[in-house]
């Protein structure tokens, strides 16, 4: 009771986002992710801040943030959201579901002469490597903050067009699989070339360079696409690290626990086009 009445209170925090990693924890030695978007509610014994003003027994908002992240960094094997959630006692926890699933697209034009233009494509295909990826030597200047590293996580969602080379309906093959095989088999390709051999993966030097050897792979594996549009956005995951005077290692960033953020994030795109055919 508070002042004659009945007072029902909760306070917690919301859309907590973290992603944890486990090197060499899954098949073959591969790196493991998860990433997880937890709600916090406490229902505390704290009335007297309400009424009085007396912040005496609150559990800060911001504190329960920072739980999450450390008891992240505590989960040393692979863990459900189930355990995680219980970890974290009483609490609610749900998977953060992967960004988008990708769609298969067209764009077809056609004129009353049978001038045919047509493009394929994916749209919001989610690919993330744990490993395998850095970002060095680019321009430093009074603004730069960002250190350079060989070492971070590459996560993107490829939206791709490819434009096929046939100018007219009768030039398109007529087997009545063709453009659906070949949307599989152009996004293997992207996919493959994104993350490399699985024996050995393949180094990242930025998103740039990554874009450029899919579309090129691309181009090089299916000769009657003229051309392939790609946008990856670079969606970010920023190491997390917490500490203060009084605990000065609680959350220490070990290529393992980060907050995934998709705003803002960076923009790269590029087109790769064949050379137009010499006309004799
Ligand atoms: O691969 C990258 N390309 C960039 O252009 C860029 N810019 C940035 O801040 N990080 C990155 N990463």
């Amino acid at each position: 009771m508070a002042g004659g009445f009945k007072l029902e209170q909760q306070h917690g925090k919301g859309r907590v986002r973290v992603s944890r990693v486990w090197r060499k924890a899954g098949e073959g030695g591969a790196d493991v992710i998860v990433e997880w978007n937890v709600s916090i509610s406490l229902l505390s014994d704290c009335l007297e801040a309400y009424t009085d003003g007396d912040n005496s027994s609150i559990v800060a908002t911001d504190t329960m943030k920072n739980t999450v992240y450390a008891k992240a960094k505590e989960c040393t094997d692979v863990e459900s959201p189930e355990s995680f959630a219980i970890r974290l006692a009483k609490h609610f926890t749900s998977f953060y579901p992967k960004l988008g699933s990708e769609k298969h697209t067209t764009e077809v034009n056609l004129n009353k002469f049978g001038a045919l233009r047509l493009i394929s494509g994916v749209q919001g295909l989610s690919l993330l490597k744990t490993t395998q990826s850095g970002f060095e030597g680019f321009i430093r200047d009074r603004y730069t903050l960002l250190p350079e590293t060989k070492e971070r996580m590459l996560a993107t969602e490829v939206t791709a067009l490819w434009r096929f080379q046939f100018e007219s309906i009768s030039a398109i093959p007529t087997e009545s699989k063709f453009f659906i095989e070949r949307y599989r088999d152009v996004k293997k390709v992207i996919v493959d070339t994104f993350f490399g051999p699985p024996s050995s993966g393949v180094y990242s030097p930025s998103v740039q360079n990554t874009l450029y050897l899919m579309a090129v792979a691309v181009l090089n594996r299916f000769p009657d696409i003229a051309s392939i549009q790609l946008r990856m956005p670079n969606i970010h995951f920023l190491p997390v690290n917490l500490s203060s005077k009084d605990n000065p290692n609680l959350v220490k960033f070990a290529d393992d626990v980060y907050l995934p953020t998709d705003e803002p994030h960076g923009t790269i795109e590029a087109t790769l086009s064949r050379p137009p055919l010499s006309k004799l």
